[in-house]
């Protein structure tokens, strides 16, 4: 089986500035991984390279098995599920719930192309999935930012990809509706026909225990991959921080870490 990922000496360089350093990092499928860094660290830019919107100045990237110089981008953005709030602020707040479903089946913001009934269908049906029934056809701009975080991961699914980028998708959502979206995201990740899944985030208690890897990126450089559990330690997340951490336990497998 291919490799999701595979990053081979990678450095991204804009200007005189070297926003990614020497990246060499492989996921191999069935692996979810998190990707924890500061601002600045240059996350949302390695996200940026595996969706196809930007290119490595050097170095050598293969994204499901096929090598970047040698794959068709459009066709790739099929393969790949992505949801940020960013993306959001790309819709259009008459947009209804269905359509923006329905659009990720094409990878673009509006529906373009001709969709069949049983496109219509797999909306509603992911939608259900994600306990959305009850947002098919409401305009976007009243849905609240859980609801809209559903309505992109059901977008995301449209074209059962093979790689779902979750960037930040607990952002804006209060205490109970991130619970939720983690158990929703849980839930896709123990299905059998899952996604590899990629997330990013500022904060560990949303890395989930089906988030079995992490990469530790620093000012551009990885400083760290690894197992969850051997990662998110005081002593690692210490040396990685540059500053005294405190790590607390929440339940049985998850954790939350904090300036000491
Ligand atoms: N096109 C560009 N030209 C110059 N600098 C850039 C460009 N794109 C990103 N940067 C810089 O590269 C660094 C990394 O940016 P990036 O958005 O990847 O960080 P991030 O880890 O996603 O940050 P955050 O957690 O705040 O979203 C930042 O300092 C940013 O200002």
């Amino acid at each position: 089986m291919n490799d999701i990922l595979n990053f081979d000496h990678v450095s991204v360089q804009r200007g005189k500035r070297q926003i990614l350093n020497d990246i060499s990092w492989r996921v191999k499928a069935k692996e979810n991984w998190a990707i924890l860094g500061l601002n600045g660290a240059g996350k949302t830019t390695l996200l940026k390279m595996i969706h196809g919107d930007l290119w490595p100045t050097s170095g050598s990237l293969e994204v499901l098995g096929g090598k970047f110089g040698h794959i068709s981008i459009p066709e790739l953005k099929t393969k790949i599920g992505w949801v940020s709030t960013a993306l959001q602020d790309e819709l259009h707040p008459g947009d209804i719930v269905d359509e923006i479903v329905l659009s990720g089946k094409f990878a673009s913001i509006g529906i373009y192309q001709d969709y069949s009934k049983d496109d219509m269908e797999q909306a509603r049906q992911l939608l259900c999935n994600l306990g959305g029934e009850k947002l098919l056809s409401k305009p976007y701009a009243v849905l609240s930012q859980g609801e809209r975080q559903l309505v992109l991961i059901a977008r995301a699914l449209m074209t059962k990809p093979q790689l779902l980028i979750l960037d930040e998708p607990c952002n804006g959502l209060d205490l109970f509706a991130r619970e939720e979206l983690l158990e929703r995201i849980q839930h896709i990740a123990e299905s059998p026909d899952s996604p590899a899944l990629l997330l990013v985030s500022h904060y560990t208690e949303e890395i989930l225990p089906v988030f079995d890897h992490i990469l530790l990126l620093r000012a551009g450089n990885v400083v760290a991959t690894g197992q969850r559990n051997d990662l998110l330690s005081e002593e690692n997340l210490t040396s990685f921080y540059q500053k005294p951490i405190a790590v607390q336990k929440i339940g049985a497998t998850r954790v939350a870490v904090y300036p000491k």
